[in-house]
């Protein structure tokens, strides 16, 4: 039987499916390819499709024994969340529920989510425990929290078991460097400070240094992008031994602040790399630093990658050998 990745073409997602493969599973990918790309894919049947379609969904389904879902394909910027609500109540929410509907139709009881840090929004302690409050503060954070309540009520009725795993802050790439994050535009900090070293902008903006923390940047948990794939295939090994409904927090446990990733991104790339203060980004908590502790001994997971070294270093090889990303190739 076969695991139907879904925003397997991604960035989170292709790390995953080459994870899955590793571990001799079979593995069919639908991905419509409005941030993904194709060439992040090797040795998988592929689907070009939108979740949104379920006459593509009933296909894969009738034409696959899927054994279980690993769910990735969504909107997941927070700034443009806030400006594109409903956008991003259609691509996670409704989105989910046409899948959604259609596991159920054809039978398929087994789902890995991809949710975030942002189900908590501004936490009232740290490190976030997954029993902490869930009050999101943007339209992201809200349908992911919605998605995940929704897999929850469909435990109940259909008896579908979902793994929610809580992503804080995904960087690096493949340890092979074949595959790595390609996002156009790119916002997420890590390959931003590294286009600065290859040359291709001026400068990284650290977004405000008033934080109420110790350089006044914010504080992140970056974590591995290979140490959360493997998270998914240990959390799709719990669906099977356990079959039971479970949410986890996926860090280090360890923060840095943006003057630190800069620092340390400095020591790596061997350039200066220039940096200038610029405004608070809206949204943005200062400190966000996950408890792993359930997922390190329920799913028995545990980093290997978690010096920010390491993960810098491996995001560094990638951006050398692929400078425009997948289209250089
Ligand atoms: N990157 C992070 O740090 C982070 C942190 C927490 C959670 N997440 C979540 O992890 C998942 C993957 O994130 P990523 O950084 O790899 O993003 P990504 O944009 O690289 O991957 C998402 C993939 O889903 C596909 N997709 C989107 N909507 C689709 C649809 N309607 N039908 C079919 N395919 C669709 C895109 O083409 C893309 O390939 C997302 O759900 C995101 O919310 C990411
Ligand atoms: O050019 C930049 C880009 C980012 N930052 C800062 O660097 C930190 C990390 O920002 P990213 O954009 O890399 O990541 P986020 O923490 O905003 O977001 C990530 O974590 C979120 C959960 O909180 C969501 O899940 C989201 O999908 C995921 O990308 C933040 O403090 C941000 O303000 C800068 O200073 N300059």
């Amino acid at each position: 039987m076969a695991i139907l990745v879904t925003g397997g073409a991604g960035y989170i997602g292709s790390h995953t499916v080459a994870e899955l493969l590793a571990h001799k599973e079979e593995v069919v990918v639908m991905d419509n390819l409005r941030t993904g790309h194709a060439e992040a894919l090797q040795g998988v049947k592929f689907y070009e499709g939108d979740i949104r379609d379920r006459s593509v969904l009933d296909r894969i389904f009738g034409e696959n024994e899927i054994e279980a879902v690993i769910h990735f394909a969504a909107s997941s910027l927070v700034g443009e969340s806030v400006s594109e609500p409903l956008a991003y109540y259609e691509n996670n929410l409704l989105a989910s529920h046409t899948l959604v509907s259609a596991m159920v139709a054809h039978d398929v009881k087994k789902i890995v989510f991809s949710s975030t840090a942002a189900t908590y929004g501004e936490p009232k302690s740290i490190p976030i425990l997954e029993t902490d409050p869930t009050e999101p503060t943007s339209p992201y954070g809200e349908t992911k929290l919605a998605m995940e309540k929704m897999f929850r009520w469909c435990d109940g009725a259909y008896g579908l078991k979902s793994i929610s795993l809580r992503y804080f802050n995904a960087a690096g790439a493949h340890m092979d460097g074949h595959i790595g994050e390609d996002h156009t535009p790119e916002s997420h900090l890590i390959p931003i400070i590294l286009q600065v070293a290859l040359g291709q902008r001026e400068h990284i903006g650290i977004f405000g240094d008033d934080y109420a923390t110790a350089d006044g940047t914010c504080i992140r948990d970056y974590i591995h992008v290979m140490d959360l794939a493997n998270a998914h295939w240990r959390a799709l090994e719990y669906l099977r031994k356990e079959n039971a409904s479970n949410v986890f927090n996926l860090g280090n446990g360890t923060g840095f602040s943006v003057n630190e990733v800069i620092e340390t991104a400095r020591k790596v790339t061997n350039h200066p790399i220039p940096a200038k203060v610029s405004p608070r980004r809206a949204g943005d908590p200062a400190v966000l630093i996950a408890s792993s502790e359930k997922a390190q001994t329920v799913l028995g997971w545990k980093p290997q990658w978690g010096d920010l070294e390491t993960i810098i270093e491996s995001a560094w090889k990638w951006h050398q050998s692929h400078p425009n990303g997948f289209a250089a190739k």
